[in-house]
């Protein structure tokens, strides 16, 4: 597993929707190869879905051969209420970039046979081939999706009675008012979370401390659901310096050098974005085997140049705008044809800050220590 700490939920937001960007990018999804994406509701991502939005509308990126299915539901709601996660998610990203329409998957918490509406999402999600990369965020009480504490670490979408602490937490979008919130949600599972190929975690503010901790340090546990991510292969966490506060200090600092190891010395030209290493290129082992010299100052300078507010950034970083479009104002290729991936112009890796590009692992036995720094020993293979 993969923990990336950054300085605050928008260095996060930034973080996660360029992964997101890049990670659709390099798989080049067409119409019969589609992108298959996971998303989540919540206050945290709806930075994220900002991002997104905006990568789209410069052309850095492209949804048409992206396929989606949202985490959740509440049962009862009328879809067009403001608070649905059907609004929500029109509102924060699907009314605004070229998804198709019969690509966007909801759960219907009206449906009149919950049981049903659940199973067929899942053979939905089988149907296409499984969920590429599920983006979630975790509740205080460390419930993933809708998957509150005690839920089987196998489940699959089902109805699901909330939590107590998850209404309450929930009534802030519905007035205050607990009496308005939904006791009831449709959810995908945690076994549904785990079987996609990759997990990307959003987690922010210190009111999530105990349970990124819960999830980190301590060991898979039905009462915090998010701690199946432990048993992903290909899992990653992007959390803000408020939520490492309940973490151990050698936690933070051990995956932070992880990643000043990986960024610094081992070279970004080396890690896949996904995190793995299969080949060097230019590594100097001499240069390899020194110490770093100040952890911090890389992440200062990222940051610095890695701003959230886009409208600062490089002209040059973006990707290019080809062909015509057919039914939005953004002209991004939309190629109805078969096995034609959307055109965007793919981003030069090395032009791409260290925010956006930087991975980490997860296990010591990938380095030694010197000098107080983690360097690396073996470096092959994938390092989580
Ligand atoms: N069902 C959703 C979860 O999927 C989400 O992760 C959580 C956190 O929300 P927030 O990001 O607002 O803290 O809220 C709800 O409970």
């Amino acid at each position: 597993m993969r923990l990336i700490i950054r300085e605050d939920p928008k260095a996060v937001a930034y973080y996660t929707a360029n992964y997101v960007r890049q990670r659709i990018n390099e798989f080049k999804p067409t119409r019969n190869r589609p992108f298959v994406l996971g998303l989540p509701t919540g206050s945290t991502p709806v930075e994220v879905y900002w991002h997104l939005v905006d990568f789209y509308k410069r052309g850095e990126v492209s949804f048409r051969n992206v396929i989606t299915f949202s985490m959740d539901e509440y049962v009862g709601l009328p879809r067009s209420h403001p608070e649905s996660y059907c609004s929500f998610m029109h509102r924060h990203l699907y009314d605004h970039i070229n998804l198709r329409p019969e690509n966007i998957h909801m759960l219907d918490g009206n449906a009149e046979d919950l049981a049903a509406e659940c199973q067929r999402y899942e053979e939905k999600i089988k149907e296409v081939g499984g969920i590429e990369l599920f983006l979630g965020g975790i509740g205080p009480d460390g419930h993933i999706a809708f998957n509150e504490p005690g839920s089987s670490l196998e489940s699959v979408t089902r109805v699901k009675t909330l939590a107590y602490e998850t209404v309450l937490a929930n009534a802030r979008f519905f007035g205050g008012d607990v009496n308005k919130v939904p006791k009831l949600a449709l959810t995908v599972g945690v076994g549904t979370v785990r079987a996609a190929r990759e997990v990307l975690l959003i987690i922010t503010g210190a009111h999530k401390a105990v349970a990124l901790a819960k999830c980190i340090e301590e060991g898979v546990n039905h009462m915090w659901t998010v701690s199946v991510i432990q048993l992903h292969p290909s899992a990653m966490v992007v959390c803000d310096e408020d939520a490492t506060l309940e973490l151990h200090v050698k936690t933070v600092r051990y995956f932070k050098s992880i990643e000043q190891v990986q960024e610094q010395l081992i070279g970004r030209q080396n890690i896949s974005l996904k995190g793995s290493i299969s080949k060097l290129v230019g590594y100097d082992p001499d240069q390899a085997y020194r110490p770093i010299a100040d952890p911090s100052a890389n992440e200062k300078s990222a940051l610095d140049t890695d701003s959230s507010d886009v409208s600062h950034q490089d002209e040059s970083d973006q990707g290019s705008i080809t062909d015509s479009a057919d039914d939005d104002q953004y002209s991004v290729d939309q190629s109805e044809d078969d096995g034609e991936s959307d055109n965007v112009q793919e981003m030069d890796r090395n032009t791409l800050s260290a925010t956006e590009l930087t991975a980490s692992g997860s296990s010591e036995a990938n380095g030694t220590r010197t000098n107080g720094s983690l360097v690396p020993a073996a470096v092959t293979g994938n390092p989580f």
